[in-house]
């Protein structure tokens, strides 16, 4: 069992800002006993093509030693949300992962763009700017193997279902959904990749911010391998915690042993 902190933080076009903020609420969730402790996507960088690239730095850029330094002085496992990273002129939108030494071990790119146009909706093209990545990723700490992938990649089944099969327990997905896509399929995919993968989920949104660029539909949430929500945020500025309980997690998978029970023979 250990605990997770859920940061629903409000960026800002300042990225000074952005890590003071991201710092007091790390902090704060380490002070509350999260063991493990998350942040959204892009939270030092306004979610839009023409932000990405000026705000892009190197992995050995200072948002990536602040990370570091974060999970060191705070002695927690910190998924450090997502940043845009700038590598060989290409810019990917980046979750990098530390242990409680301040390692690095872990570095995701978002791997399925967010290409969209829904009609009276949201229009998104990350790849006008963003270079996609191409592996999955599944960080070992001492409690469990943990997944993690960034926002639409949640989307894709197969993601996830490969990092469970690769020993995932919980799946963590710094997320930035919007007001079109938010209310019709946020609560339903992030309960059922929990459900379908038998792991714990836990997804961490942005804080809706009406005068930003783009309206994140927060509800950072935590699903259980029973595909329930164990905690969930509204849109305001939060920290969402909640214990994984790996023995539960056991028991789900012995009475209900769907992933036994795949039969990749047929499909
Ligand atoms: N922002 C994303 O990458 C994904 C999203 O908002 C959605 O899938 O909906």
């Amino acid at each position: 069992m250990f605990k997770i902190g859920l940061c629903q933080m409000m960026g800002s076009k300042d990225k000074e800002e952005s890590r003071a903020k991201a710092r007091a609420m790390v902090s704060e969730a380490a002070k509350n006993g999260a063991q493990v402790v998350a942040l959204p996507e892009m939270w030092n960088c306004p979610y839009a093509n023409e932000y990405f690239r000026p705000y892009a730095e190197p992995e050995d850029g200072p948002s990536v030693e602040f990370l570091s330094n974060l999970a060191r002085e705070l002695d927690i496992y910190l998924i450090g949300g997502s940043i845009s990273e700038l590598s060989d002129n290409k810019v990917y939108n980046t979750s990098y992962s530390f242990d409680r030494s301040g390692n690095l071990i872990g570095k995701h790119r978002k791997v399925h763009l967010f290409d969209i146009a829904v009609k009276n909706g949201i229009r998104f093209m990350e790849s006008e700017t963003l270079s996609p990545g191409d592996k999955s990723t599944v960080i070992d700490t001492e409690y469990c193997k943990i997944g993690v992938a960034i926002c639409y990649d949640v989307r894709f089944p197969e993601l996830s279902r490969k990092m469970a099969l690769e020993g995932a327990k919980l799946i963590v997905l710094p997320a930035a959904f919007n007001m079109t896509t938010g209310p019709a399929h946020w609560d339903l995919t992030m309960r059922a990749r929990a459900l379908d993968n038998q792991v714990y989920f836990a997804a961490v949104s942005p804080a809706r911010d009406m005068k930003g660029v783009y309206r994140a539909y927060g509800s950072s949430c935590i699903a259980t391998p029973w595909g329930e929500f164990l905690a969930k945020a509204d849109e305001k500025e939060t920290i969402v915690y909640g214990d994984i309980d790996l023995d539960y997690e056991d028991s789900i998978r012995q009475q209900l042993p769907l992933l036994k029970h795949r039969r990749e023979e047929v499909y």
